[in-house]
């Protein structure tokens, strides 16, 4: 394990010349802020003419982007990471879907993807559990889509795959790789996710959507709500990031999810970057009792034999800061990151710390975004999506852009508040060195009291790629200071003002209040 040194990086080229993985191609291509989106003829009869014009801007922007990741891929070569040597033309699919792979520029096959898809277009009910950024989107969709075509689903049956996502932004990512992929098929495609009017969304269930991709709250909302709402002929249901869907208080209505939806028929497919008890729990509900589930449950863990759980091309390490220090740290942290023209994703603990950062470094024009859960749906859908798409830059954000996103070139990630639990901290750094030979690094900040943690890092240490935590050590005292200490000159002895008395000494005829938190 290599500490990251925080000045080391060799100014990159500005014009960002350098390989990007496979990842790419299957990015997002462009917000459209219609809340349910088809890719099938069907939507396309009745739009209007503004609509029409919108959407063949978005798909000459669409072509323009890959055709310029095409170069960026080296025509998607099979590198030395996570890609094994089995070949998507190997694969019993239909040519509409193949001819689609070809076009998004893959040729192999990761693990995931290869261990999970032969058993998943069987028929069988898998429970997958693969690193982050490993390619499971790909290994779950392409079976369900051949699925319905083999089955030539139209509208008119309805619903007969759905994807659960625990976030927003997660449905509409995995939305938009089912889009590439589906775009030779005649199958219809949605998502109906949370903030976002319900009325529009029941239209277009109505129309009759295929595959349909949600988050747990709104499906639920659908299922009991809107009576144009086919689903009694699902065929497939795929939970992504299965242990965050139980976790984020959504038992309760994936329990009501459960009951209403059929059984029969029905295959059912897990998915998730870790294994919590959580899953555990979530298999006892979905698969039945442990008998039942040792019958007729493929359990695919492509990383349980390996000791670490983050990816191979991930250099991680943690620096220890004293609290009035932080923010300056970070602040030439990101100073830095600006004239080097590369993609940093700083994590806080708070919607508030968030929004407090943003405006403080935007004012002291450090440009960034942020995203966290206090904004409006459309605010951070259009955020993510212009980070997602910029060559540099700076994001803030919470918890909530810690699963799932497949943001591409993400160089650093910087967690300026340490998260909660072992498997938030490889959730928040697996959204850099993603696809196959993907590099990043990633940085923790911790107070000196927060040391502990490291306790926790040691006991997880292998999956942190190190067997002793690594250390960073920021000499951060100025040479003034220095020279104060020699001089044994105390700045605090006069006025009072110092760490830990921040609004100096009281005296007895001050007036002032003071107020700490
Ligand atoms: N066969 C493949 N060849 C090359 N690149 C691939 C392949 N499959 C997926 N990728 C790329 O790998 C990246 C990560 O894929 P994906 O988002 O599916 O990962 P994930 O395992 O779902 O990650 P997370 O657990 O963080 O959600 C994407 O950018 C995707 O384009």
């Amino acid at each position: 394990m290599h500490p990251i040194k925080l000045c080391a990086r060799s100014p990159r080229p500005s014009s960002k010349k350098r390989k990007r993985p496979a990842a790419a191609a299957a990015t997002p291509p462009e917000y459209e802020p219609e809340p349910v989106h088809d890719t099938s003829a069907c939507n396309s009869e009745g739009e209007d003419n503004a609509t029409g014009k919108r959407r063949e801007h978005n798909n000459k922007k669409m072509e323009e982007e890959k055709s310029k990741r095409k170069k960026k891929q080296g025509e998607g070569k099979k590198g030395s990471g996570i890609l094994t040597d089995k070949l998507f033309s190997d694969l019993p699919i239909s040519d509409l879907t193949a001819n689609a792979i070809r076009d998004m520029n893959y040729t192999h096959l990761t693990e995931i993807q290869a261990r999970s898809i032969p058993p998943l277009m069987l028929g069988s009910d898998v429970m997958a559990s693969a690193k982050t950024g490993s390619g499971k989107t790909l290994a779950f969709l392409i079976p369900a889509i051949e699925l319905l075509c083999r089955l030539r689903f139209s509208p008119r049956n309805g619903t007969g795959v759905i994807v659960l996502c625990p976030t927003r932004e997660l449905a509409i990512q995995t939305h938009n790789v089912a889009k590439e992929l589906m775009r030779y098929h005649s199958q219809t495609l949605g998502y109906v996710i949370g903030g976002i009017d319900l009325r529009g969304e029941a239209e277009q269930l109505a129309k009759g959507i295929n595959v349909l991709v949600a988050t747990p709250g709104r499906l639920l909302d659908h299922m009991q709500k809107t009576k144009s709402f086919k689903y009694e002929c699902l065929k497939c249901l795929i939970i992504d990031e299965a242990d965050r869907i139980l976790e984020q208080n959504f038992e309760e209505q994936m329990k009501q999810i459960f009951k209403l939806l059929p059984r029969q028929g029905r295959q059912t497919v897990l998915f998730s970057a870790t294994q919590t008890e959580k899953v555990e729990d979530f298999a006892k509900l979905t698969f039945g009792s442990k008998e039942e589930r040792q019958r007729t449950l493929v359990y695919v863990g492509v990383d349980d034999h390996e000791s670490k759980a983050t990816v191979e091309g991930l250099k991680q390490g943690y620096c220890v800061i004293p609290s009035e220090r932080r923010f300056l740290v970070l602040y030439a942290f990101l100073k830095k990151a600006l004239s080097e023209k590369t993609k940093v994703m700083v994590f806080f603990s708070s919607c508030n710390s968030v929004k407090f950062h943003a405006q403080l470094l935007n004012f002291i024009q450090i440009e960034c975004y942020d995203i966290h859960g206090q904004l409006k749906q459309h605010q951070r859908t259009s955020t993510f999506f212009k980070f997602h798409k910029a060559e540099h830059g700076i994001l803030l954000c919470t918890n909530v852009a810690a699963r799932g996103l497949d943001i591409p070139d993400v160089d650093y990630i910087v967690q300026y508040d340490p998260p909660d639990e072992t498997k938030d901290y490889i959730h928040r750094v697996g959204r850099t060195a993603r696809g196959d030979n993907g590099k990043g690094s990633a940085i923790l900040f911790l107070l000196p009291k927060e040391l502990q943690l490291l306790i926790h890092l040691k006991s997880v240490a292998a999956s942190f790629c190190f067997s002793e935590p690594p250390k960073v050590n920021l000499d951060l005292e100025s040479s003034a200071s220095k020279h104060r200490k020699k001089r044994n000159v105390n700045t605090g002895r006069r006025h009072g003002i110092g760490p830990s008395n921040p609004y100096g000494r009281k005296g007895s005829d001050d007036r002032r209040q003071f107020a700490r938190f």
